[in-house]
């Protein structure tokens, strides 16, 4: 079985309830509050500015050039394709690139993005494709399963989100995350494997806890 077929397998239900999460659940019956999407959209956007950072640290681990044609390839997509639908609804709110860039991040968007960059930082490139591998792949997963409500494609401000996580392109993506994660996981010991597991799970974990920030508006407190 494959380390990321593994991983699946043994955390399903924490995946299981990402996708329960009332955030997601309302953005795929398209009865998600606009407020609570807009705080998202924001928060998303500083969070997708030092995530982008991560494949940057890919680019500069990886041991061959294929791999860092693909880590600057993601990074490009990053910075000109996910970010600009974030421009683009930010638009429609009102709020310019200036402001979505000078956002101040909430107390879990500071924690996921600062715990990824750690990883990627100080810790092997497995480790690295590890915390970034639940973020694409999840998402992935998500859109797809967004994709097949009636209606949900077609929602007036929510069908953009869907239609271009559930795409093919996003799905080549993630699809290439996870075959790099079970290649780097190949020869490795039993505690490496663990400690990849463990990286995986909570970056997992932060997954949930970001739907759940953007559903409460919780920034620090007193704000
Ligand atoms: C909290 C949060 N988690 C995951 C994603 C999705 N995502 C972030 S980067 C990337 C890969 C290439 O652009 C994908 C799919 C997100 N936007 N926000």
């Amino acid at each position: 079985m494959k380390f990321t077929e593994r991983l699946k397998e043994k955390l399903e239900p924490i995946w299981r309830q990402n996708h329960s999460h009332p955030f997601v659940v309302e953005m795929g019956n398209g009865t998600l509050d606009k407020e609570k999407f807009r705080f998202y959209m924001v928060q998303d956007y500083v969070y997708l500015i030092d995530y982008a950072k991560l494949f940057s640290i890919g680019a500069l681990k990886a041991t061959d050039v294929k791999t860092m044609e693909k880590f600057a390839a993601l990074l490009h997509g990053t910075l000109h394709e996910e970010m600009d639908l974030h421009r683009s609804y930010a638009a429609q709110f009102g709020i310019s690139p200036e402001e979505l860039e000078n956002a101040e991040p909430s107390p879990i968007t500071l924690a996921y993005t600062h715990y990824m960059l750690h990883k990627g930082q100080n810790g092997t490139l497995a480790e690295l494709v590890a915390a970034l591998l639940p973020c694409a792949w999840s998402y992935w997963e998500i859109g797809k399963e967004l994709s097949q409500i009636p209606g949900a494609t077609d929602h007036e401000l929510y069908g953009e989100w869907v239609r271009m996580y559930s795409s093919e392109e996003f799905g080549q993506l993630a699809t290439w995350c996870i075959d790099l994660m079970d290649e780097l996981a190949e020869g490795k010991s039993d505690t490496e494997l663990l400690e990849l597991e463990k990286i995986f799970l909570n970056t997992t974990r932060f997954e949930y806890m970001f739907w759940d920030m953007a559903y409460n508006n919780q920034m620090w407190p007193g704000e």
